[in-house]
């Protein structure tokens, strides 16, 4: 099992008291797989994909990353996780601006120690990107930049791919085609993908869902 989390539970301390967001959530998901995790506005969704991704710590149970405990682990560990084994596709593309597509595009595997100029080049051909890899990225539209983030994240090879709404800001016809590609490339590699959506037409396109209400798994 590539993650595996049980009794997740996280609060937020506010000028309230504490606002438990997760009440223990379990879940799994397996190489090769592919889960929407879905909910209302303030469900959970974010706080949850953080906690896998190591961003934030929660306060009880266990997330397992390819046999690793990460809610255990400290923060060193927990950036090497995130450079190694977990990649992140988030809604802001978050490139580098000072460096061109290419550059962006080796940037993770470079980090990761994965740098590979065949895959980087099969990846910029699929997502479109060879007649724009010595563009920055203020000079990209943005449903360009996001297939560069997509091909940033995939070029390090990540075992487990992160994504919060990838598609969010792209219009209809784009973010589809950036999803089709986004699924195609999870599946070339065998990763697991992980990704939180408000669309129930691109959850249904994932092989599973998880649905989120109140911070509880429905
Ligand atoms: N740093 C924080 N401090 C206090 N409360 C927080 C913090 N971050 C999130 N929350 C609260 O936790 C709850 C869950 O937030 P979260 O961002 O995980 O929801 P979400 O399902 O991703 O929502 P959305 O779909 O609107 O992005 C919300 O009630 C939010 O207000």
């Amino acid at each position: 099992m590539l993650l595996s989390l049980s009794g997740v539970e996280k609060s937020y301390p506010t000028g309230e008291g504490p606002l438990t967001v997760l009440h223990g959530i379990d879940m799994k998901l397996d190489a090769g797989q592919s889960l929407a995790l879905t909910g209302e506005s303030g469900s959970g969704k974010s706080t949850l994909l953080h906690l896998v991704a190591g961003l934030d710590k929660s306060d009880a149970g266990q997330i397992l990353i390819d046999g690793q405990d990460i809610a255990q682990a400290g923060d060193a560990a927990r950036a090497a996780l995130r450079r190694g084994t977990v990649g992140l596709v988030f809604q802001q593309f978050n490139l580098i601006p000072s460096l061109d597509v290419a550059a962006n595009l080796a940037f993770q595997a470079r980090l990761s120690g994965r740098h590979d100029p065949a895959w980087q080049a099969e990846l910029a051909q699929v997502l479109g990107l060879e007649p724009m890899l010595r563009r920055y990225p203020e000079q990209l539209s943005g449903g360009q930049q996001q297939r560069v983030a997509i091909g940033r994240t995939l070029a390090a090879r990540p075992k487990l791919v992160l994504a919060d709404e990838p598609t969010g800001n792209l219009d209809e016809a784009t973010g589809d085609a950036v999803m089709a590609l986004l699924l195609r490339l999870v599946a070339q590699t065998g990763a697991a993908l992980l990704m939180v959506t408000h669309s129930m037409r691109l959850a249904d396109r994932l092989g599973g869902r998880l649905h989120l209400a109140s911070g509880r798994v429905t």
